[in-house]
């Protein structure tokens, strides 16, 4: 199936397969998850390349997800139904896996090649002609050291076209990548792949290279500066003492440039040189107070000496870079390399010097990924791993939290094993420091108007761990698709609510921490509670706590960040501190009593007409949308009453019209009027919410009476747990258990391959002999209440082909994601709306006012 998006970098040809003969598992057989050695592959897979620099070792690592065990009956059963093969999309299998980012000082190259040994990154190359891809001077300087200590041969790649085919991948295939940063202010870019080229490139490392950049393999390296990132550490160490880069960059924000820079007020007795537009606080020449002064170094602060050196470095760059642009009529410019580190005070700087010198004609813009774009060029040099072919929708970004601290530093990627991970976290308990998730440091408001200023005090902790691991790890996941039902791929945002408002940042931190001392109970007792569970529970608290305080302080850490990411956050930070179903016994409690009332439900509902039946059905839906667990109201509502209690008096409530309500619409569509034929649906995508009642008695009968209607019903579920979300795992058994009660049910079942046993009984309507439409389950691809449609699972897309109806149930997929989403077939959003604040902001009612929002297909 072809993708929606078009976001093909690049189509190539011939994809390796693994060889797992003679595979065995390495060490320690009782070892969790053991490193398994496969001898027999041979270097098609390629695991690792380097940019050696003049200052820094760039290494970009890739390393397989493990494999799950793929016991799931579903999944084989709906893979022959909706004619998925897994060479379905593909003419070949790509790897799915991980990309890590680490770095190194080059002057500590031992550093690096322990860390590539200890973690056998050159052992994916096992024949003799084994080779590594590298780039940067050191690929010349350092062979010898590498085929002595590893037993490699190093294969040079050019820089420039390294560095430009790493900044072509990034800014075609990760979402957020690009951003400006202008007064302390950071807003990320949304690069269109077709009106990418040309731009100027300007990579800041030791040196500084100007290239630009025509298209894929397209470039010209057009100028260059001397002064550069080593010019400021060099300089500014023998200026200062300092012994390492960040410290001197720590002292530049304490610094007050004034006592050292000759200003245009110096040399015109305080007053402005207006004619010409310059102020008296605009710097006339760097460091020239130290002409005029009868003054030894030491005379002068070296916070100040920092700051005027980085100042003038920065600012030089930005200028030098925008005539370039201006040479070559470039509107766009993107600046990489480490110099950089996203740090506030350079970027604002150079921003400044590009938007100051072109009118504001020109625009500067940084990368996420600053200083790996040539290792990551390298990487994507080796023709057969298939890196060039992946897509944005088939890359997530994740920042685990854990990594192996030594010596205050972050080295290498997070930690897989947990116990490291949980006394990473018990050390900073023990130590009451501070916790700090490791995330980029870029501390909001650091200067002033134009980078002339002093930098405020704010925020100026410079994270020691930050540079390390300022961007998250990318896992490949090709079985990831754009949803094929969205009108506009491109014009969908997934999420409702803006955390860049600063008001609504707080708001949902404030609820997130409220509600993490019940989380971890409940994730405590899912795993009985034990001392394991005790001390895994509060290292996830404080892992969870600190990942929150660093996006307060910081909120486009991770990149752009809506509420769905942090609900998102939330259960992976779950998942990696190994607790994989927190509300596992509520969920069955809930289905069993829920499951136990049913079968008067479905009577009482067949003894209706079918436009009460109708409304009823879809009220059922909104009532049984209370069960949420991850509502604080709602959580408080459950100690006052049992299940059944509050299903009834949340049915009671139920009166129409509501707060949003497109009923007779959706009545109209399924029912037709007086002078329109109803027209039944072919195939129905219901998006399903939480266990227990909202499933068993507001989903299900719903699903039940499409069925009944002829329309092919598709159940889609979560692939992991979330909160009390049910899951594509949970759903077959929960459909047969229904199915005992109901021969729509049953029929539509089997036909969809979800009944295996034919244990069912049929006590319910007359027997008929007609073929039944099929009743399937799907997963979504998400571990998470939000859906974001642009990366769903293939299962979903391929079930999506001959849908023309969705409906999207609960708020974290109806209101917090896709409330604004628009689709090419009907879709119906049906939520109740558990949170105060929510229901003012987004449809101007009180909590518990529900959403029956219909959209014919446009
Ligand atoms: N931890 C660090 N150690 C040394 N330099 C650093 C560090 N972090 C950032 N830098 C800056 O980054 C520059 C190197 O950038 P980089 O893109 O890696 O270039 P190169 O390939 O020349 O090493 C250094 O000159 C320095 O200005
Ligand atoms: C986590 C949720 C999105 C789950 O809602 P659901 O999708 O189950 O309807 C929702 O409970 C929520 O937004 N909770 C936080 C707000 C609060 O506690 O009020
Ligand atoms: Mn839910």
């Amino acid at each position: 199936m072809a993708p929606v998006g078009g976001n093909s970098i690049h189509r190539s040809s011939s994809r390796p397969q693994l060889d797992l003969s003679g595979a065995a598992i390495q060490g320690n057989f009782e070892e969790k998850d053991p490193t398994i050695l496969l001898p027999n592959q041979s270097d098609d897979i390629s695991h690792l390349a380097l940019d050696i620099g003049g200052s820094l070792i760039k290494l970009v690592y890739f390393s397989r997800h493990e494999d799950r065990p793929v016991n799931d009956r579903r999944k084989k059963t709906i893979k022959e139904r909706l004619g998925i093969s897994n060479n379905n999309r593909r003419s070949y299998p790509i790897l799915g896996g991980r990309l890590h980012f680490v770095k190194f000082e080059t002057h500590k190259i031992n550093q690096c090649l322990d860390f590539i040994s200890s973690k056998q990154l050159h052992c994916g190359v096992s024949n003799e002609n084994a080779v590594i891809k590298a780039t940067g001077g050191g690929a010349y300087k350092y062979a010898d050291l590498f085929k002595e200590r590893l037993g490699v041969s190093i294969e040079k790649e050019d820089e420039m076209s390294c560095l430009v085919s790493g900044a072509n991948f990034l800014l075609k295939a990760i979402r957020h990548e690009a951003f400006t940063h202008m007064e302390g202010h950071k807003a990320f870019v949304q690069i269109d792949q077709n009106d990418l080229f040309p731009y100027l490139l300007v990579n800041i490392g030791s040196g500084v290279s100007m290239i630009k950049v025509d298209g894929d393999g397209q470039f010209q390296r057009v100028s260059g500066t001397n002064v550069g990132g080593g010019t400021y550490w060099g300089l500014g160490r023998l200026l200062t003492k300092c012994k390492s880069f960040d410290e001197l960059l720590e002292l530049s924000q304490r610094g007050d440039n004034r006592t050292i820079d000759m200003l245009v007020g110096d040399i015109y007795g305080g007053m402005d040189y207006s004619k010409i537009g310059l102020s008296a606080s605009t710097i006339a020449s760097s460091f020239g107070k130290a002409i005029s002064e009868n003054k030894d170094i030491e005379d002068y602060r070296p916070e100040d000496i920092s700051l005027s050196l980085l100042r003038m470095i920065s600012y030089n760059i930005g200028q030098i870079s925008y005539l370039n642009a201006l040479r070559f009529g470039l509107k766009r410019i993107f600046f990489g390399g480490f110099f950089i580190r996203g740090h506030a005070y350079t970027m604002d700087t150079i921003s400044f010097a590009v938007q100051f010198w072109s009118n504001g004609e020109a625009q500067a813009m940084f990368l996420r990924h600053e200083g790996f774009l040539g290792a990551l060029g390298a990487f994507m040099s080796y023709e057969k791993h298939g890196l060039d072919d992946l897509m944005v929708h088939q890359l997530v970004e994740r920042f685990p939290m854990g990594a192996p601290y030594i010596g205050g530093n972050v080295h290498g990627p997070p930690l897989g094993d947990l116990n490291e991970k949980i006394s990473w976290m018990e050390k900073f308990i023990l130590k009451g420091t501070e916790i700090t998730a490791p995330v980029p440091m870029a501390p909001p408001g650091t200067t002033g108007l134009g980078g002339f200023e002093v930098p405020s005090s704010k925020g100026d902790i410079l994270r020691p761990d930050a540079s390390k691991l300022n961007v998250g790890v990318l896992h490949l996941v090709p079985t990831l698709e754009v949803f094929p039902l969205l009108a506009d791929p491109k014009m969908y945002e997934p999420n409702t609510i803006d955390l860049s408002d600063p008001g609504e940042l707080e708001y949902w931190y404030t609820v997130l921490s409220d509600h993490l001392p019940d989380l971890v109970d409940k994730a405590v007792a899912s795993e009985g509670g034990t001392d394991d569970a005790k001390r895994r529970g509060d290292a996830f608290a404080r892992a969870f706590s600190a990942h929150l305080a660093r996006l307060m302080e910081e909120p486009a850490a991770y990149g752009k960040l809506g509420l769905a990411n942090l609900l998102e956050l939330r259960e992976e930070c779950l998942r990696e501190f190994h607790f994989f179903d927190a509300y596992r016994s509520i969920k069955q409690r809930e289905n069993e009593a829920s499951l136990a009332v049913l079968p008067d439900l479905l009577r009482e509902i067949d003894n209706m007409n079918e436009e009460t039946r109708l409304l009823t059905l879809v009220e059922g839906v909104l009532a049984a949308n209370i069960f949420d667990w991850g509502s604080r109201a709602c959580v408080d509502l459950y100690h006052k009453g049992t299940i059944i209690e509050i299903y009834r008096m949340s049915r009671k409530k139920m009166q129409r019209p509501w707060r949003v309500d497109d009923f007779d619409a959706f009545k109209e569509r399924m029912l037709g009027s007086q002078d329109k034929e109803p027209c039944k649906h072919k195939r129905a995508l219901l998006f399903v919410d939480n266990s227990g009642a909202d499933v068993v008695l507001g989903m299900l009968p719903l699903a039940r009476e499409l069925l009944r209607r002829g329309t092919e019903v598709v159940l889609v579920a979560n692939s992991l747990p979330a909160l009390n979300d049910i899951t594509a795992m949970e759903l077959p058994d929960i459909v047969a258990e229904a199915a005992k009660h109901c021969d729509i049910l049953r029929r539509a079942a089997e036909a969809g391959g979800l009944l295996v046993d034919a244990m069912i009984s049929n006590q319910d309507s007359p027997k008929d002999n007609s073929s039944s439409v099929a009743l399937m389950v799907v997963e979504n691809g998400y571990g998470s209440p939000c859906i974001d449609l642009r990366q769903v699972s293939s299962e979903l897309a391929a079930a999506a082909k001959d849908a023309d109806l969705v409906i999207l149930e609960g708020m974290g997929r109806a209101l917090h994601t896709n409330f604004n989403a628009r689709f090419s077939c009907d879709a119906l959003k049906l939520a109740m709306v558990k949170n105060q604040r929510l229901a003012e902001k987004l449809i101007n009612g009180n909590i518990y006012d529900c959403v029956c929002r219909f959209e014919p297909a446009g």
